[in-house]
């Protein structure tokens, strides 16, 4: 595994949240994308060699929106950047990390992704992101 990626904040309202990262951070949002896939709306700011991905509920069957419900805006995942994902997996899978999907799927900013159960991984949500070249 790589430097971590990105960290991902569950949020109310990409829009309100954003304006307060970029004054916080001194830098504007340089990106919005929808992934439908994970019912999510992501908006992405980068500080120094630190990238946040903040995180809005399109609907209920999002994970965000269940994590809110549960424990309120905040931290809810930390990405890792792999050369391999699919190698990547099948070391997590083999270490008995628990992998909440079996092959990669397509992510925000242009990456292939997959879960880490935070239940084997210590409490944390753990995303593995590979670059699509
Ligand atoms: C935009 C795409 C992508 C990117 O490119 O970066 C993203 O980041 S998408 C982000 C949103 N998508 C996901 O999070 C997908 C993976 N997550 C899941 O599959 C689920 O959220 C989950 C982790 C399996 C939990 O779902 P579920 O079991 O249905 O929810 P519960 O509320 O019942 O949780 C069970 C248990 O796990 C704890 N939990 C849930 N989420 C987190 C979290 N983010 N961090 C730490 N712990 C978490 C939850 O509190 C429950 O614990 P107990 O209450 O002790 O049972
Ligand atoms: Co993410």
């Amino acid at each position: 595994m790589n430097k971590v990626e990105h960290i991902g904040i569950a949020v109310n309202s990409v829009k309100q949240a954003g304006e307060i990262y970029s004054k916080l951070l001194n830098t504007p949002v340089y990106k919005t994308e929808t992934v439908e896939s994970e019912h999510v709306l992501t908006a992405f700011l980068q500080s120094g060699p630190n990238k946040i991905e903040l995180l809005e509920a399109l609907n209920d069957d999002s994970a965000i929106a269940k994590f809110i419900t549960k424990k309120g805006e905040g931290i809810h995942h930390i990405a890792f950047d792999v050369d391999d994902i699919e190698a990547e997996m099948k070391r997590l899978k083999a270490e008995g990390f628990v992998l909440l999907n079996d092959e990669p799927k397509r992510g925000a900013d242009n990456k292939l992704v997959c879960f880490v159960h935070p239940k084997s991984a210590n409490g944390i949500l753990i995303e593995l992101c590979q670059e699509i070249v």
